[in-house]
Protein backbone atom coordinates (compact mmCIF):
# COMPACT_ATOMS: atom_id res chain seq x y z
CA UNK A 1 0.00 0.00 0.00
CA UNK A 2 0.99 3.58 -1.09
CA UNK A 3 0.37 6.06 1.57
CA UNK A 4 0.83 9.48 1.15
CA UNK A 5 0.27 12.05 4.35
CA UNK A 6 0.22 15.73 4.08
CA UNK A 7 2.30 15.94 1.40
CA UNK A 8 2.89 19.75 0.35
CA UNK A 9 5.50 20.89 -2.22
CA UNK A 10 6.12 24.48 -2.57
CA UNK A 11 7.91 26.54 -4.85
CA UNK A 12 8.28 30.58 -4.27
CA UNK A 13 5.15 31.69 -2.67
CA UNK A 14 2.87 28.98 -4.72
CA UNK A 15 2.28 25.42 -3.53
CA UNK A 16 2.23 23.15 -6.74
CA UNK A 17 0.79 20.08 -4.22
CA UNK A 18 -0.82 21.04 -0.70
CA UNK A 19 -1.68 19.18 1.79
CA UNK A 20 -2.93 15.57 -0.38
CA UNK A 21 -3.32 12.38 1.70
CA UNK A 22 -3.87 9.72 -0.60
CA UNK A 23 -4.03 5.38 -0.20
CA UNK A 24 -3.47 3.95 -3.10
CA UNK A 25 -4.24 0.40 -2.77
CA UNK A 26 -1.88 -1.87 -4.80
CA UNK A 27 -2.64 -3.53 -7.86
CA UNK A 28 -5.17 -0.38 -8.78
CA UNK A 29 -4.88 1.60 -11.90
CA UNK A 30 -5.53 5.20 -10.37
CA UNK A 31 -5.92 8.73 -12.73
CA UNK A 32 -4.84 11.51 -11.52
CA UNK A 33 -6.74 14.43 -13.07
CA UNK A 34 -7.02 18.11 -13.00
CA UNK A 35 -6.87 21.28 -15.13
CA UNK A 36 -3.55 22.25 -16.22
CA UNK A 37 -1.11 23.33 -13.02
CA UNK A 38 -3.30 21.52 -10.79
CA UNK A 39 -0.40 19.67 -9.28
CA UNK A 40 -0.72 16.18 -10.86
CA UNK A 41 2.80 16.17 -12.63
CA UNK A 42 4.34 17.64 -9.40
CA UNK A 43 2.49 15.03 -7.37
CA UNK A 44 4.12 11.82 -9.26
CA UNK A 45 7.70 13.35 -9.30
CA UNK A 46 7.38 13.33 -5.47
CA UNK A 47 6.17 9.79 -5.57
CA UNK A 48 9.18 8.91 -7.14
CA UNK A 49 11.51 11.62 -5.64
CA UNK A 50 12.50 13.03 -8.48
CA UNK A 51 11.10 16.42 -6.27
CA UNK A 52 11.44 16.35 -2.66
CA UNK A 53 8.22 17.60 -0.26
CA UNK A 54 8.37 20.74 1.55
CA UNK A 55 6.61 18.52 4.22
CA UNK A 56 4.64 15.23 4.58
CA UNK A 57 5.18 11.89 4.30
CA UNK A 58 5.07 9.01 1.60
CA UNK A 59 4.76 5.50 2.92
CA UNK A 60 4.91 2.21 0.71
CA UNK A 61 3.94 -1.13 2.83
CA UNK A 62 5.01 0.91 5.83
CA UNK A 63 8.92 1.83 4.88
CA UNK A 64 9.04 5.71 4.68
CA UNK A 65 9.98 6.67 1.36
CA UNK A 66 10.95 10.47 2.05
CA UNK A 67 13.21 9.65 3.94
CA UNK A 68 15.21 7.43 1.87
CA UNK A 69 18.31 8.04 0.61
CA UNK A 70 21.68 6.45 -1.53
CA UNK A 71 21.22 2.81 -2.41
CA UNK A 72 17.65 2.93 -0.71
CA UNK A 73 16.52 5.78 -3.19
CA UNK A 74 17.78 3.87 -5.83
CA UNK A 75 16.17 0.82 -5.38
CA UNK A 76 12.87 3.37 -4.74
CA UNK A 77 13.35 4.56 -8.18
CA UNK A 78 13.50 1.22 -9.78
CA UNK A 79 10.48 0.01 -7.39
CA UNK A 80 8.55 2.71 -8.91
CA UNK A 81 9.02 3.22 -12.25
CA UNK A 82 8.33 6.48 -14.57
CA UNK A 83 7.21 7.31 -17.94
CA UNK A 84 7.01 10.53 -19.28
CA UNK A 85 4.65 12.23 -22.42
CA UNK A 86 7.79 13.00 -23.96
CA UNK A 87 9.04 9.05 -23.87
CA UNK A 88 12.47 9.66 -22.78
CA UNK A 89 14.24 7.15 -25.20
CA UNK A 90 17.95 7.10 -26.49
CA UNK A 91 17.15 8.19 -29.84
CA UNK A 92 19.77 6.94 -31.21
CA UNK A 93 20.37 3.88 -29.76
CA UNK A 94 18.07 0.55 -31.17
CA UNK A 95 14.36 -0.43 -29.24
CA UNK A 96 16.05 -3.35 -27.99
CA UNK A 97 19.29 -1.43 -26.24
CA UNK A 98 16.45 1.14 -24.88
CA UNK A 99 14.27 -1.50 -22.99
CA UNK A 100 17.39 -3.18 -21.73
CA UNK A 101 18.56 0.25 -20.27
CA UNK A 102 15.34 -0.94 -17.76
CA UNK A 103 17.91 -4.10 -16.68
CA UNK A 104 20.59 -1.35 -15.25
CA UNK A 105 19.62 -1.37 -11.90
CA UNK A 106 20.01 -5.15 -11.65
CA UNK A 107 23.16 -6.07 -13.65
CA UNK A 108 26.66 -4.80 -12.28
CA UNK A 109 27.84 -1.66 -13.39
CA UNK A 110 30.75 -3.40 -15.25
CA UNK A 111 28.48 -5.30 -17.19
CA UNK A 112 25.84 -2.49 -18.21
CA UNK A 113 28.75 -0.45 -18.85
CA UNK A 114 29.83 -2.33 -21.72
CA UNK A 115 26.78 -4.02 -22.53
CA UNK A 116 27.13 -7.50 -21.52
CA UNK A 117 23.40 -7.95 -21.06
CA UNK A 118 22.61 -11.75 -20.34
CA UNK A 119 20.56 -14.18 -22.02
CA UNK A 120 17.74 -13.77 -19.24
CA UNK A 121 17.72 -9.81 -19.71
CA UNK A 122 17.41 -10.37 -23.44
CA UNK A 123 14.47 -12.85 -23.15
CA UNK A 124 13.10 -10.01 -21.02
CA UNK A 125 13.31 -7.44 -23.23
CA UNK A 126 11.67 -9.37 -25.91
CA UNK A 127 8.76 -10.55 -23.86
CA UNK A 128 8.03 -7.18 -22.97
CA UNK A 129 8.52 -5.44 -26.20
CA UNK A 130 6.30 -8.49 -27.83
CA UNK A 131 3.66 -8.08 -25.12
CA UNK A 132 3.33 -4.57 -26.62
CA UNK A 133 3.54 -5.70 -30.17
CA UNK A 134 6.89 -3.96 -30.88
CA UNK A 135 8.58 -7.02 -31.12
CA UNK A 136 9.57 -6.98 -34.71
CA UNK A 137 11.17 -3.55 -34.11
CA UNK A 138 13.87 -4.60 -31.29
CA UNK A 139 16.12 -3.93 -33.93
CA UNK A 140 15.52 -0.48 -35.28
CA UNK A 141 16.42 2.77 -33.91
CA UNK A 142 14.10 4.68 -31.58
CA UNK A 143 14.17 8.30 -32.90
CA UNK A 144 12.51 5.97 -36.24
CA UNK A 145 9.38 4.95 -34.69
CA UNK A 146 6.08 6.93 -34.30
CA UNK A 147 5.45 8.46 -30.75
CA UNK A 148 2.90 6.01 -30.29
CA UNK A 149 5.45 3.09 -31.20
CA UNK A 150 7.80 5.33 -28.54
CA UNK A 151 5.96 5.19 -25.56
CA UNK A 152 5.42 1.02 -25.63
CA UNK A 153 9.16 0.70 -25.70
CA UNK A 154 8.85 3.25 -22.41
CA UNK A 155 6.52 1.11 -21.21
CA UNK A 156 8.04 -2.08 -21.97
CA UNK A 157 11.43 -0.64 -20.39
CA UNK A 158 9.34 0.58 -17.59
CA UNK A 159 8.21 -2.97 -16.94
CA UNK A 160 11.83 -4.62 -17.35
CA UNK A 161 12.61 -2.76 -14.44
CA UNK A 162 10.33 -5.32 -12.37
CA UNK A 163 8.68 -2.47 -11.10
CA UNK A 164 6.01 -2.60 -7.83
CA UNK A 165 4.75 0.80 -9.54
CA UNK A 166 4.35 2.22 -12.53
CA UNK A 167 3.95 6.20 -12.38
CA UNK A 168 2.73 7.99 -16.35
CA UNK A 169 3.06 11.50 -16.60
CA UNK A 170 0.60 12.69 -19.18
CA UNK A 171 1.98 9.19 -21.45
CA UNK A 172 -0.98 10.12 -24.44
CA UNK A 173 -0.46 13.84 -24.28
CA UNK A 174 1.26 14.34 -27.52
CA UNK A 175 -0.78 11.13 -29.08
CA UNK A 176 -3.18 10.97 -31.66
CA UNK A 177 -6.43 8.96 -31.13
CA UNK A 178 -5.36 5.56 -32.11
CA UNK A 179 -2.07 5.79 -30.78
CA UNK A 180 -4.04 6.68 -27.12
CA UNK A 181 -5.66 3.94 -27.37
CA UNK A 182 -2.60 1.37 -27.92
CA UNK A 183 -0.28 3.44 -25.15
CA UNK A 184 -3.92 3.45 -22.36
CA UNK A 185 -4.18 -0.54 -23.17
CA UNK A 186 -0.13 -1.16 -22.60
CA UNK A 187 -1.15 0.26 -18.96
CA UNK A 188 -3.78 -1.69 -19.08
CA UNK A 189 -1.68 -4.51 -19.52
CA UNK A 190 0.92 -3.75 -16.96
CA UNK A 191 -1.48 -3.44 -14.67
CA UNK A 192 -3.79 -6.76 -15.10
CA UNK A 193 -1.37 -9.13 -16.14
CA UNK A 194 1.52 -8.25 -14.05
CA UNK A 195 -0.36 -6.74 -11.22
CA UNK A 196 1.38 -3.97 -10.94
CA UNK A 197 0.16 -0.62 -9.59
CA UNK A 198 -0.32 2.43 -12.38
CA UNK A 199 -0.21 6.36 -11.12
CA UNK A 200 -1.19 7.72 -14.96
CA UNK A 201 -2.10 11.62 -14.93
CA UNK A 202 -4.35 12.10 -17.95
CA UNK A 203 -5.99 15.42 -19.60
CA UNK A 204 -8.91 13.49 -21.01
CA UNK A 205 -12.01 12.44 -18.51
CA UNK A 206 -13.45 10.13 -21.08
CA UNK A 207 -9.75 8.54 -20.94
CA UNK A 208 -9.76 8.60 -17.11
CA UNK A 209 -13.61 6.72 -17.30
CA UNK A 210 -12.61 3.99 -19.55
CA UNK A 211 -9.46 2.79 -17.96
CA UNK A 212 -8.76 3.54 -14.41
CA UNK A 213 -10.48 1.88 -11.23
CA UNK A 214 -9.89 4.78 -8.93
CA UNK A 215 -9.64 8.49 -9.66
CA UNK A 216 -8.17 11.57 -7.80
CA UNK A 217 -9.01 15.25 -9.09
CA UNK A 218 -6.67 17.83 -8.12
CA UNK A 219 -7.15 21.59 -8.66
CA UNK A 220 -4.73 24.19 -7.19
CA UNK A 221 -2.61 21.32 -5.29
CA UNK A 222 -5.15 19.76 -3.21
CA UNK A 223 -7.50 16.79 -3.47
CA UNK A 224 -10.87 18.32 -4.30
CA UNK A 225 -12.33 14.50 -5.64
CA UNK A 226 -11.38 10.81 -4.82
CA UNK A 227 -13.73 7.91 -6.46
CA UNK A 228 -14.45 5.40 -8.81
CA UNK A 229 -14.66 5.98 -12.61
CA UNK A 230 -18.82 6.63 -12.27
CA UNK A 231 -18.77 8.65 -9.29
CA UNK A 232 -17.16 11.46 -11.53
CA UNK A 233 -20.72 12.72 -12.77
CA UNK A 234 -20.65 15.76 -14.62
CA UNK A 235 -20.88 18.49 -11.79
CA UNK A 236 -17.54 16.67 -10.39
CA UNK A 237 -15.89 17.54 -13.85
CA UNK A 238 -17.98 21.39 -13.73
CA UNK A 239 -15.84 21.58 -10.84
CA UNK A 240 -12.12 19.94 -11.74
CA UNK A 241 -12.74 22.13 -15.14
CA UNK A 242 -14.92 24.39 -14.58
CA UNK A 243 -16.17 23.96 -17.75
CA UNK A 244 -19.47 23.19 -19.84
CA UNK A 245 -19.50 18.96 -18.41
CA UNK A 246 -20.29 18.58 -22.31
CA UNK A 247 -17.13 19.84 -22.80
CA UNK A 248 -15.57 16.51 -21.60
CA UNK A 249 -17.65 13.73 -20.39
CA UNK A 250 -19.24 11.85 -22.88
CA UNK A 251 -21.64 8.78 -23.07
CA UNK A 252 -18.62 6.46 -25.09
CA UNK A 253 -16.60 6.36 -21.81
CA UNK A 254 -19.06 5.30 -20.20
CA UNK A 255 -20.11 2.37 -22.55
CA UNK A 256 -16.51 1.39 -22.88
CA UNK A 257 -15.86 1.13 -19.39
CA UNK A 258 -18.76 -1.30 -18.80
CA UNK A 259 -17.40 -3.56 -22.28
CA UNK A 260 -13.57 -3.10 -20.18
CA UNK A 261 -15.45 -4.69 -17.23
CA UNK A 262 -16.81 -7.41 -18.99
CA UNK A 263 -13.56 -8.71 -20.08
CA UNK A 264 -11.39 -11.34 -18.58
CA UNK A 265 -8.25 -10.74 -16.85
CA UNK A 266 -9.73 -7.90 -14.33
CA UNK A 267 -7.41 -7.27 -11.26
CA UNK A 268 -7.95 -10.13 -8.73
CA UNK A 269 -9.91 -12.59 -11.27
CA UNK A 270 -6.77 -13.41 -13.23
CA UNK A 271 -3.42 -14.13 -10.44
CA UNK A 272 -0.93 -11.30 -11.37
CA UNK A 273 2.04 -13.34 -12.97
CA UNK A 274 5.84 -11.32 -11.77
CA UNK A 275 7.24 -10.27 -15.00
CA UNK A 276 10.09 -12.35 -15.12
CA UNK A 277 7.92 -15.38 -14.54
CA UNK A 278 5.45 -14.21 -17.23
CA UNK A 279 8.28 -12.92 -19.48
CA UNK A 280 10.45 -16.41 -19.53
CA UNK A 281 7.94 -18.73 -19.44
CA UNK A 282 8.75 -19.99 -15.92
N1 LIG B 1 10.22 23.24 -10.63
C1 LIG B 1 9.24 24.14 -10.45
N2 LIG B 1 9.53 25.43 -10.14
C2 LIG B 1 8.57 26.33 -9.93
N3 LIG B 1 7.24 26.08 -10.06
C3 LIG B 1 6.88 24.83 -10.40
C4 LIG B 1 7.85 23.79 -10.61
N4 LIG B 1 7.19 22.65 -10.91
C5 LIG B 1 5.88 22.95 -10.90
N5 LIG B 1 5.69 24.26 -10.59
C6 LIG B 1 4.39 24.95 -10.48
O1 LIG B 1 3.54 24.14 -9.69
C7 LIG B 1 2.22 24.14 -10.23
C8 LIG B 1 1.80 22.72 -10.53
O2 LIG B 1 2.55 22.25 -11.65
P1 LIG B 1 2.42 20.77 -12.23
O3 LIG B 1 3.33 20.67 -13.40
O4 LIG B 1 2.57 19.81 -11.13
O5 LIG B 1 0.89 20.77 -12.72
P2 LIG B 1 0.15 19.77 -13.70
O6 LIG B 1 -1.20 19.53 -13.13
O7 LIG B 1 1.00 18.58 -13.94
O8 LIG B 1 0.02 20.64 -15.02
P3 LIG B 1 0.09 20.17 -16.58
O9 LIG B 1 -1.14 19.35 -16.78
O10 LIG B 1 0.09 21.45 -17.33
O11 LIG B 1 1.37 19.40 -16.72
C9 LIG B 1 2.25 25.03 -11.46
O12 LIG B 1 1.81 26.31 -11.08
C10 LIG B 1 3.71 25.06 -11.84
O13 LIG B 1 4.04 26.25 -12.48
Amino acid sequence: MLVIEDLTRQYGDRRAVDGVSLRIEPGSFVGVIGRSGAGKSTLLRLINRLADPSSGRILHDGREVTALKGRHLREWRTRCAMIFQQFNLVGRLDVMTNVLMGRLSHVPSHRALLRLWSDEDRAMALAALESFDMGEFAGQRADGLSGGQQQRVAIARALVQEPQILLADEPVASLDPRNTRLVMDALAEVNRRYGITVLCNLHSLDLARAYCDRLVGLAAGRVVFEGGPFDLTEDVARRLYGLEAGEVLDDSAEREAEQRAALPGLPGIVPARPVREAALGA
